[in-house]
């Protein structure tokens, strides 16, 4: 049977209470439309520029407002909800950037903490060091939902086509990849990126996105996208904030793997330095 699936766009500020009120309000009409998995961006509930206010803004995971509002939320609605993802301080004074798929019983059903950290001069002129602040996941996740296995990753994971496939070949049908893209590289890689992802894999790609001016002058890209295995774009949020939606049938899944098997048909090679040492 499909089922309706929803990403949430926002323009995320500084403070977590009000993000945790704005993301809530867009979830509840998602929940009235009829969405039963509903997926929010990356830093759902804070982009705050300043490495020191955000360390401390930020709480422990047992201590954080948001995880038990979207676990009321996720049980109030009966829906499957990824949070795209949160900071949530460590012991070691780092944080994790990291997702969490609530269920319908407000139990969290899985986590992933983001693996690839964005260490990049824009050329735009703003600098990230996301490892400064975070510390970075090591374990891939593949999750069931009730219509089949979610692959959880975020942001720049994008760019690492071998964590992708590697979710599909652990059984993913679906894959979220909520972000705050930059304006500067989403406009030239974004869709692209995104489409290549299903295509390779067979799977549908949920990418909520955070969008508009934030503070510290960054910008985010927008668009968040609902593509399909095939790598048709079935919605595309554009600029302003608000809710995309497509009907989810896991046949294409199997469809579009049928047509095409590439999964199937992985190889090992040898690279020229190994070729040499082995004296050939
Ligand atoms: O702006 C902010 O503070 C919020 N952004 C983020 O939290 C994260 C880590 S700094 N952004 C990305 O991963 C962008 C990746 C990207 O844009 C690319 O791969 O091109």
């Amino acid at each position: 049977m499909p089922f309706k699936a929803a990403c949430i766009q926002i323009n995320a500020g500084r403070e977590i209470a009000p993000n945790i009120e704005m993301a809530s309000d867009l979830i509840r009409q998602a929940a009235d439309q009829g969405a039963e998995l509903i997926v929010t961006p990356e830093n759902t509930t804070m982009i705050e520029p300043d490495k020191e206010a955000q360390r401390a803004k930020t709480p422990r995971e047992a201590d954080h407002p948001a995880v038990a509002a979207f676990a009321d939320l996720a049980r109030e609605r009966g829906i499957w909800l990824v949070i795209g993802s949160m900071s949530m301080a460590l012991d070691d004074g780092r944080a994790a950037n990291r997702s969490f798929l609530f269920a319908p019983d407000g139990n969290i059903a899985a986590r992933y903490d983001k693996i690839h950290m964005f260490d990049v001069d824009v050329p735009d002129g703003q600098t990230y060091r996301e490892s400064a602040n975070f510390r970075p996941g090591e374990q891939g996740v593949v999750t069931d939902l009730p219509w089949g296995k979610l692959g959880m990753t975020i942001c720049y994971d994008l760019r690492f086509a071998y964590l992708y496939r590697a979710l599909a070949k652990a059984g993913a049908g679906i894959l979220t990849v909520p972000a705050a893209f930059t304006q500067f590289t989403g406009k030239a890689h974004w869709h692209i990126l995104l489409r290549a992802r299903a295509i390779e894999t067979g799977c549908f790609v949920l990418a909520p996105a955070q969008t508009g001016e934030h503070a510290g002058g960054r910008h985010t890209y927008g668009h968040s996208l609902i593509v399909a295995p095939w790598g048709e774009i079935l919605a595309d949020a554009g600029e302003a904030p608000g809710i995309i939606y497509a009907d989810i049938d896991m046949q294409r899944v199997r469809d579009a793997r049928r047509m095409i098997p590439a999964l199937e048909h992985d190889r090992t090679f040898k690279l020229p330095e190994e070729t040499r040492a082995a004296g050939e």
